[in-house]
């Protein structure tokens, strides 16, 4: 747990870390460096951490699949910041989507 004791919060630090990290110099954090590659590197490495998140599902290594989901939630906020989405869009689509069943949401969409 960080200094701060609260789990819950993780991704949201995560983000912020992040977003600070557009600012930083790419040889003084992995973050700046991979933003500093670019949106498509980005969206690569998360493509990767993703496969990888993957194939630990499939194995069904619980702990490898966790440390593999780690991954996947870091590159992915990676990847929407490089493109100037923050979480607090993302929150935003799910609180928009709270209440609404997916069963419900599929029947609805326009057929074709
Ligand atoms: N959560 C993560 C996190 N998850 C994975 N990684 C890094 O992502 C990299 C991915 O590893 P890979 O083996 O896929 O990468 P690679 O060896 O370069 O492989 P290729 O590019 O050659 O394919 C590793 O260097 C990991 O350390 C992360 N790096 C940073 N964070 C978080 O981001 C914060 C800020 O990190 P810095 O930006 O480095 O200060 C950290 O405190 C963490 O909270």
């Amino acid at each position: 747990m960080s200094a701060a004791g609260d789990n819950g919060a993780a991704i949201a630090r995560l983000a912020a870390t992040i977003e600070a990290r557009k600012d930083a110099a790419p040889d003084s954090s992995w973050t700046a460096k991979l933003l500093a590659k670019g949106p498509e590197k980005c969206a690569e490495k998360f493509g990767e951490e993703s496969v990888e998140a993957i194939i630990e599902a499939v194995k069904g290594d619980r702990a490898r699949l966790a440390s593999e989901a780690a991954d996947v939630l870091y590159h992915l906020l990676v990847m929407c910041a490089a493109r100037d989405v923050g979480l607090a869009e993302i929150e935003a689509e799910l609180t928009r989507r709270e209440g609404t069943s997916g069963i419900a949401e599929k029947a609805a969409r326009p057929k074709g």
